[in-house]
């Protein structure tokens, strides 16, 4: 019988984008749910009733939640073109760097993102000694496991969309050639990979709803 493979997801979440390139790469058939998270389906909150969040990826009625575990159950269910390193050393390593760039990076990016003008320069300087830790990571290769797309491409996959987006909004520069080389090539090498490259979502689109969430906050944290 067919395996049946579902994703809920919705057409921007960075988080969901991850479990989309993995599944073309291991070129396994889906089904995509789009989800309203305004309004979430009775499947999403069955199937993930702890967070209520996409991405949900359910394998023959079971369902899988969090990107990063998902990602981990793509890639040992589906062996062929593996996504994690196998030496297990090198694994650990890589769910530490994943793991970094969704609690540490994730959020400095975040907090200067939605800083006030006077707050920028302090929010910066977290987020560019993380940007720091990463360009240490990308040094001497083209992927961060080499030559290839893996597991930790797709986990900072959110990063080489939303750097140019943040830098369009705030008309700022972040990653510039000069001071990260590595990260700049490792942002255009992955942007343009194959399959990668088919997947992105709008960017008009993108740019006009980080730009209204910005406001939203910034509205929010102005004294009335
Ligand atoms: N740690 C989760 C985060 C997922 C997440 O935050 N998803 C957002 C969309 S980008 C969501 O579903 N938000 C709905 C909500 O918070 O209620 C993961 O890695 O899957």
């Amino acid at each position: 019988m067919a395996e049946e493979v579902k994703l809920f997801r919705t057409w921007s979440s960075g988080y969901a984008l991850r479990i989309v390139w993995a599944l073309k790469l291991k070129g396994i058939e889906y089904e995509t749910i789009f989800e309203d998270l305004t309004n979430k389906s009775p499947s999403l909150l069955q199937y993930n009733p702890i967070h209520g969040k996409v991405p949900v990826l359910v394998h023959d009625g079971k369902p899988v939640c969090e990107s990063l575990v998902i990602l981990e159950y793509v890639d040992e269910t589906w062996k062929h073109n593996p996504l994690l390193p196998q030496d297990p050393y090198e694994k650990s390593m890589a769910r530490f760097w994943a793991n970094f760039g969704d609690d540490k990076l994730m959020k400095s990016i975040w907090q200067l993102f939605i800083a006030r003008e006077k707050d920028q320069d302090v929010a910066a300087v977290e987020a560019l000694e993380n940007l720091k830790l990463v360009e240490e990571q990308l040094k001497g290769k083209k992927f961060f496991h080499g030559e290839t797309v893996g597991y930790l491409d797709l986990a900072f996959g959110w990063f080489a969309d939303f750097v140019s987006i943040l830098e369009e909004i705030m008309s700022l520069k972040l990653v510039d050639g000069e001071r990260f080389p590595h990260l700049s090539s490792w942002i255009q090498h992955f942007i343009d990979a194959p399959v990668i490259r088919d997947c992105w979502p709008p960017r008009d689109k993108m740019i006009i709803k980080f730009q209204v969430m910005r406001e939203n906050y910034l509205a929010a944290a102005t004294p009335k």
